[in-house]
């Protein structure tokens, strides 16, 4: 404890389960490792009572409770990997955005950007520490609370994206507020992007410092821009951040850890993405994983990619399906997953039936070699 009375980044407990790691850096498995992402979430009745009257951003700078939410999917189910709970909303906010989270709207902010002056109104020194101090604590507090039964993910949203919610001002069809953006103000954009990579890089070095022990990256809009925006306004930033966390994990003396970048929808850009300084390549499910393993060529492990609306059929057919897509990606250098988050209608009975049709493929596979 420190003199607050907050646990220690030190003496976590020896990981037991370390598939999930081994599947990112390519190593030999025994079963693919699985986790999905919004693994924590409101398909859960315990998350639906837990988080039930309280703000959803209290709950994310409360560190017991972000654990508890953590660790909920976990008591249910065999994933191979926890993520922590927050939220990647929480940078704009250290940069001084107020962002609330609205009852059947999602996240909104009240005074999003407008225009590029308006890029005054944010903090130009962002102290990590104090402003995201919260998520460090729930990930050092969450590392404990796991007891080394699997490792525990850090995340942050990619620059692209979160400008995006910075000037939209919440979730958008079009997001053609932000486009406009790029291609009247470029040059502001170019700022804003390197202003949120800079703090994108201390947070997710943070984290790790903290006890995370992989980091995704979510590029969540990558699909409504194409091929040429995207290599101009987001992969230079994907890449920096990944060079940056992993040149400054070695000047600190700590182990390098595998970092996943997530671009949803952006298919266009896989080739690209497989020479972005990241271990793991994350897909939706609009991609073909044989496609994928071409495109990708041997360089990275893949994550991904059922369609999560595959989760409302029966569970022969989550079997079968899983049993395909096992198959076509093979059972090296794969870690399984969704196409993209739980959906909070979803039964958890199919989340289960997924992570077992997973365990039981990949084991097959493997001992039928
Ligand atoms: C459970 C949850 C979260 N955020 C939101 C919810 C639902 C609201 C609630 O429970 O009250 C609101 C919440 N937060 C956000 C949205 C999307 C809004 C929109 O664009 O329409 C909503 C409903 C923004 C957000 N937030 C996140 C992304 C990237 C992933 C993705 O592409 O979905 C995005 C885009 C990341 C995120 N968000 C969350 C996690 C937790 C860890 C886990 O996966 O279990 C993570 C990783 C947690």
């Amino acid at each position: 404890m420190d003199e607050d009375g907050h646990i220690l980044p030190k003496d976590f407990p020896e990981l037991r389960n370390d598939t999930f790691l081994r599947a990112a850096r390519g190593e030999e498995v025994e079963h693919v490792p699985v986790w999905c992402m919004r693994q924590a979430g409101r398909y859960l009745p315990e998350f639906r009572e837990f988080r039930a009257g309280k703000d959803f951003f209290e709950t994310c700078r409360s560190p017991e409770d972000c654990c508890e939410l953590t660790l909920q999917p976990l008591r249910r189910f065999g994933f191979d990997a926890a993520i922590i709970f927050s939220d990647i909303l929480v940078v704009p906010q250290a940069l001084g955005m107020d962002v609330q989270m609205v009852a059947g709207k999602g996240p909104t902010f009240p005074e999003p950007l407008k225009e590029p002056d308006d890029l005054q109104r944010l903090r130009s020194k962002v102290d990590v520490a104090s402003e995201l101090g919260y998520v460090f604590r729930a990930i050092t507090l969450t590392r404990h609370k796991l007891e080394g039964k699997v490792p525990l993910i850090g995340f942050s949203g990619a620059p692209w994206t979160l400008m995006s919610y910075m000037i939209e001002g919440g979730g958008s069809t079009t997001h053609s507020k932000a486009k406009r953006w790029l291609y009247r103000h470029p040059e502001a954009s170019h700022a804003l992007l390197k202003r949120l990579t800079d703090v994108i890089v201390d947070y997710l070095l943070g984290q790790v410092k903290a006890g995370a022990q992989a980091l995704q990256v979510f590029e969540s809009h990558a699909g409504c821009l194409g091929p040429v925006e995207f290599k101009v306004f987001a992969l230079p930033y994907l890449r920096d951040i990944a060079r940056r966390v992993k040149d400054r994990l070695k000047e600190s003396g700590l182990d390098n850890v595998p970092m996943i970048v997530f671009a949803k929808d952006g298919h266009y850009a896989l080739e690209d993405l497989s020479q972005s300084h990241y271990e793991v390549v994350g897909l939706d499910w609009t991609i073909d994983p044989c496609v994928a393993r071409q495109r990708t060529g041997g360089k990275v492990s893949l994550q991904g990619n059922m369609d999560p609306c595959a989760l409302y059929a029966t569970k022969e057919c989550i079997s079968e399906i899983v049993k395909t897509m096992v198959e076509a990606f093979g059972t090296r250098g794969y870690i399984a997953n969704l196409g993209h988050g739980l959906y909070p209608d979803m039964d958890p009975e199919s989340v289960g039936a997924f992570v077992e049709a997973v365990h039981t493929h990949s084991r097959r596979l493997l001992n039928h070699k």
